[in-house]
Protein backbone atom coordinates (compact mmCIF):
# COMPACT_ATOMS: atom_id res chain seq x y z
CA UNK A 1 0.00 0.00 0.00
CA UNK A 2 1.64 3.15 -1.29
CA UNK A 3 1.77 5.75 2.08
CA UNK A 4 0.85 9.07 -0.43
CA UNK A 5 -1.71 8.71 -2.90
CA UNK A 6 -2.25 11.94 -4.90
CA UNK A 7 -4.86 11.16 -7.44
CA UNK A 8 -5.68 14.07 -10.18
CA UNK A 9 -5.16 16.87 -7.59
CA UNK A 10 -5.44 20.26 -8.88
CA UNK A 11 -5.33 23.37 -7.20
CA UNK A 12 -6.40 27.11 -8.18
CA UNK A 13 -5.53 30.52 -6.24
CA UNK A 14 -7.25 33.50 -6.34
CA UNK A 15 -4.43 36.29 -6.34
CA UNK A 16 -7.85 39.79 -6.89
CA UNK A 17 -9.45 38.70 -10.65
CA UNK A 18 -6.63 36.00 -11.36
CA UNK A 19 -7.05 32.78 -11.18
CA UNK A 20 -3.55 30.99 -10.58
CA UNK A 21 -3.45 27.22 -11.39
CA UNK A 22 -0.94 25.83 -8.94
CA UNK A 23 -1.45 22.20 -9.89
CA UNK A 24 -3.31 20.52 -12.80
CA UNK A 25 -4.21 16.96 -12.81
CA UNK A 26 -1.22 15.65 -10.40
CA UNK A 27 -1.09 12.04 -10.08
CA UNK A 28 1.66 10.48 -8.04
CA UNK A 29 1.87 7.44 -5.37
CA UNK A 30 4.95 7.21 -2.78
CA UNK A 31 5.87 3.86 -1.25
CA UNK A 32 6.99 3.31 2.48
CA UNK A 33 10.40 3.84 2.83
CA UNK A 34 11.31 5.92 -0.84
CA UNK A 35 13.13 8.60 -0.57
CA UNK A 36 12.07 11.26 -3.19
CA UNK A 37 12.61 14.68 -4.50
CA UNK A 38 9.99 16.63 -6.15
CA UNK A 39 12.12 18.15 -8.34
CA UNK A 40 10.91 21.49 -10.53
CA UNK A 41 12.04 25.35 -11.13
CA UNK A 42 10.58 28.40 -9.22
CA UNK A 43 6.85 28.74 -9.25
CA UNK A 44 6.39 25.40 -10.74
CA UNK A 45 4.37 23.54 -7.85
CA UNK A 46 6.79 22.05 -5.72
CA UNK A 47 5.60 23.54 -2.01
CA UNK A 48 1.80 23.07 -3.39
CA UNK A 49 2.36 19.50 -3.95
CA UNK A 50 4.27 19.42 -0.75
CA UNK A 51 1.40 21.40 1.16
CA UNK A 52 -1.02 18.52 -0.02
CA UNK A 53 0.27 15.81 0.96
CA UNK A 54 1.39 17.90 4.43
CA UNK A 55 -2.30 18.85 4.89
CA UNK A 56 -1.22 22.24 5.44
CA UNK A 57 -3.35 23.35 2.50
CA UNK A 58 -6.68 21.39 0.50
CA UNK A 59 -6.47 20.59 -2.83
CA UNK A 60 -9.35 22.48 -5.27
CA UNK A 61 -10.38 18.84 -6.82
CA UNK A 62 -8.72 15.48 -6.63
CA UNK A 63 -8.32 13.02 -4.01
CA UNK A 64 -5.05 13.27 -1.49
CA UNK A 65 -4.54 9.81 0.67
CA UNK A 66 -1.94 9.89 3.35
CA UNK A 67 -1.12 6.59 5.59
CA UNK A 68 -4.32 4.97 4.31
CA UNK A 69 -6.50 7.95 5.39
CA UNK A 70 -8.06 10.10 2.39
CA UNK A 71 -7.64 13.68 3.81
CA UNK A 72 -10.10 15.35 1.47
CA UNK A 73 -13.43 16.55 3.15
CA UNK A 74 -11.55 16.18 6.84
CA UNK A 75 -11.87 19.01 9.46
CA UNK A 76 -9.23 21.18 10.48
CA UNK A 77 -8.74 18.94 14.08
CA UNK A 78 -8.71 16.03 12.20
CA UNK A 79 -5.96 17.04 9.74
CA UNK A 80 -3.61 18.68 12.64
CA UNK A 81 -4.08 15.02 14.69
CA UNK A 82 -3.11 13.23 11.39
CA UNK A 83 0.01 15.79 11.12
CA UNK A 84 1.59 15.20 14.34
CA UNK A 85 1.09 11.86 14.42
CA UNK A 86 2.34 11.03 10.72
CA UNK A 87 4.33 13.56 9.65
CA UNK A 88 7.34 15.79 10.13
CA UNK A 89 8.17 18.73 8.59
CA UNK A 90 11.53 20.31 7.20
CA UNK A 91 12.03 23.56 5.99
CA UNK A 92 14.09 26.02 3.59
CA UNK A 93 14.23 28.49 6.77
CA UNK A 94 14.47 25.62 9.23
CA UNK A 95 12.07 27.51 11.47
CA UNK A 96 13.64 26.96 14.93
CA UNK A 97 12.71 28.58 17.75
CA UNK A 98 15.12 31.27 18.17
CA UNK A 99 15.29 31.64 22.67
CA UNK A 100 15.11 28.01 22.87
CA UNK A 101 18.47 26.07 22.69
CA UNK A 102 18.79 22.90 19.68
CA UNK A 103 17.55 20.41 22.53
CA UNK A 104 14.47 22.40 23.43
CA UNK A 105 13.98 22.85 19.93
CA UNK A 106 14.10 19.04 19.15
CA UNK A 107 11.76 18.88 22.62
CA UNK A 108 8.86 21.36 21.89
CA UNK A 109 6.83 18.77 19.33
CA UNK A 110 7.30 16.26 21.87
CA UNK A 111 5.81 18.71 24.72
CA UNK A 112 1.77 18.06 23.29
CA UNK A 113 1.74 14.52 22.80
CA UNK A 114 -0.25 13.11 25.89
CA UNK A 115 1.18 9.89 27.99
CA UNK A 116 4.54 10.67 27.02
CA UNK A 117 6.81 10.95 30.21
CA UNK A 118 9.16 13.51 30.70
CA UNK A 119 12.06 11.17 31.26
CA UNK A 120 10.93 9.21 27.62
CA UNK A 121 10.99 12.79 26.04
CA UNK A 122 14.32 13.35 27.55
CA UNK A 123 15.62 10.53 26.23
CA UNK A 124 14.34 10.61 22.52
CA UNK A 125 16.19 14.28 22.54
CA UNK A 126 19.60 13.05 23.47
CA UNK A 127 18.98 10.26 20.84
CA UNK A 128 17.81 12.03 17.88
CA UNK A 129 20.41 15.30 18.66
CA UNK A 130 23.22 12.23 18.66
CA UNK A 131 21.96 11.24 15.68
CA UNK A 132 22.47 14.50 13.63
CA UNK A 133 25.90 14.81 15.58
CA UNK A 134 24.66 17.92 17.91
CA UNK A 135 25.27 16.72 21.07
CA UNK A 136 28.09 18.66 22.31
CA UNK A 137 25.78 22.11 20.57
CA UNK A 138 22.68 20.70 22.67
CA UNK A 139 22.55 23.88 25.02
CA UNK A 140 23.22 26.25 21.67
CA UNK A 141 20.31 28.75 20.63
CA UNK A 142 19.90 28.76 16.73
CA UNK A 143 22.27 31.92 16.63
CA UNK A 144 24.54 30.46 17.87
CA UNK A 145 24.77 27.51 15.27
CA UNK A 146 25.87 27.52 11.73
CA UNK A 147 23.24 26.67 9.04
CA UNK A 148 23.95 23.65 8.34
CA UNK A 149 23.87 22.74 12.36
CA UNK A 150 20.30 24.70 12.55
CA UNK A 151 19.06 22.49 9.63
CA UNK A 152 20.56 19.30 11.64
CA UNK A 153 18.15 20.25 14.81
CA UNK A 154 15.01 20.94 12.60
CA UNK A 155 16.04 17.53 11.14
CA UNK A 156 16.06 16.14 14.72
CA UNK A 157 12.87 17.68 15.53
CA UNK A 158 11.32 16.75 12.54
CA UNK A 159 12.38 13.04 13.94
CA UNK A 160 11.57 13.19 17.36
CA UNK A 161 7.97 12.39 17.10
CA UNK A 162 8.87 9.47 15.25
CA UNK A 163 6.64 10.20 11.81
CA UNK A 164 6.55 7.66 8.72
CA UNK A 165 7.30 10.39 6.66
CA UNK A 166 9.50 13.43 7.00
CA UNK A 167 8.48 16.47 4.06
CA UNK A 168 11.41 19.25 3.57
CA UNK A 169 10.46 21.83 1.33
CA UNK A 170 13.70 23.17 -0.51
CA UNK A 171 15.68 22.22 2.61
CA UNK A 172 19.10 23.15 1.23
CA UNK A 173 18.01 26.46 -0.41
CA UNK A 174 19.83 27.95 2.13
CA UNK A 175 23.03 26.41 3.10
CA UNK A 176 26.17 26.56 0.91
CA UNK A 177 26.83 23.19 -1.55
CA UNK A 178 28.86 21.53 1.02
CA UNK A 179 26.56 22.00 4.15
CA UNK A 180 23.25 21.25 1.15
CA UNK A 181 25.08 17.87 0.71
CA UNK A 182 25.94 16.88 3.85
CA UNK A 183 22.32 17.66 5.08
CA UNK A 184 20.89 15.65 1.96
CA UNK A 185 23.67 12.49 3.10
CA UNK A 186 22.47 12.64 5.90
CA UNK A 187 18.81 12.47 5.56
CA UNK A 188 19.55 9.60 3.10
CA UNK A 189 21.32 8.24 5.95
CA UNK A 190 18.82 8.38 8.55
CA UNK A 191 15.92 7.17 5.45
CA UNK A 192 18.38 3.93 4.90
CA UNK A 193 18.26 3.21 8.23
CA UNK A 194 14.95 3.62 9.92
CA UNK A 195 12.81 3.26 6.68
CA UNK A 196 10.97 6.69 7.61
CA UNK A 197 9.61 8.14 4.06
CA UNK A 198 11.07 11.48 2.95
CA UNK A 199 9.89 13.78 0.15
CA UNK A 200 11.65 16.89 -0.56
CA UNK A 201 11.62 19.31 -3.09
CA UNK A 202 14.49 21.13 -5.20
CA UNK A 203 15.79 22.40 -8.05
CA UNK A 204 19.14 22.03 -7.17
CA UNK A 205 21.09 19.46 -10.05
CA UNK A 206 23.07 18.21 -6.89
CA UNK A 207 20.72 17.44 -5.01
CA UNK A 208 18.10 15.87 -7.43
CA UNK A 209 20.91 13.26 -7.90
CA UNK A 210 21.08 11.92 -4.70
CA UNK A 211 17.24 11.20 -4.59
CA UNK A 212 16.19 7.40 -5.25
CA UNK A 213 13.53 8.68 -7.34
CA UNK A 214 12.55 11.87 -8.75
CA UNK A 215 9.14 13.32 -9.48
CA UNK A 216 9.56 16.32 -12.09
CA UNK A 217 7.06 18.78 -12.03
CA UNK A 218 6.54 21.97 -14.53
CA UNK A 219 4.16 24.46 -14.94
CA UNK A 220 1.76 22.58 -12.16
CA UNK A 221 1.90 18.77 -13.65
CA UNK A 222 4.13 15.75 -13.58
CA UNK A 223 5.93 15.63 -16.59
CA UNK A 224 8.62 12.94 -15.58
CA UNK A 225 9.88 10.64 -13.18
CA UNK A 226 13.53 8.69 -13.24
CA UNK A 227 14.50 6.10 -10.35
CA UNK A 228 18.45 6.70 -9.59
CA UNK A 229 18.39 3.37 -7.43
N1 LIG B 1 -1.19 31.41 -1.63
C1 LIG B 1 -1.06 31.63 -2.93
N2 LIG B 1 -1.83 32.53 -3.57
C2 LIG B 1 -1.72 32.75 -4.90
N3 LIG B 1 -0.86 32.11 -5.72
C3 LIG B 1 -0.06 31.19 -5.14
C4 LIG B 1 -0.10 30.90 -3.73
N4 LIG B 1 0.82 29.94 -3.47
C5 LIG B 1 1.41 29.65 -4.64
N5 LIG B 1 0.89 30.37 -5.65
C6 LIG B 1 1.27 30.30 -7.08
O1 LIG B 1 1.23 28.94 -7.46
C7 LIG B 1 2.32 28.61 -8.31
C8 LIG B 1 3.14 27.48 -7.70
O2 LIG B 1 3.77 27.96 -6.52
P1 LIG B 1 4.69 27.04 -5.61
O3 LIG B 1 5.08 27.85 -4.42
O4 LIG B 1 4.01 25.75 -5.34
O5 LIG B 1 5.96 26.78 -6.56
P2 LIG B 1 7.40 26.22 -6.22
O6 LIG B 1 7.73 25.27 -7.31
O7 LIG B 1 7.42 25.70 -4.83
O8 LIG B 1 8.30 27.51 -6.33
P3 LIG B 1 9.68 27.92 -5.56
O9 LIG B 1 10.71 26.92 -6.01
O10 LIG B 1 9.95 29.31 -6.05
O11 LIG B 1 9.39 27.85 -4.09
C9 LIG B 1 3.09 29.91 -8.51
O12 LIG B 1 2.65 30.50 -9.72
C10 LIG B 1 2.70 30.76 -7.31
O13 LIG B 1 2.78 32.13 -7.62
Amino acid sequence: MSIVRIENVSKRYRLGEQEVAALRGVSVSIEQGEFVAIAGPSGSGKTTLLNMIGCIDTPTGGRVVVDGQDVTGRSPDQLADLRARTLGFIFQTFNLLPVLSAEENVEYPLVNIQHLPREERRRRVAYFLDMVGLTRFAKHRPNQLSGGQRQRVAIARALATRPKIVLADEPTANLDHQSGEGILQLMKEINHHSGTTFIFSTHDARVIAMADRVVRVSDGEVVGEESNR
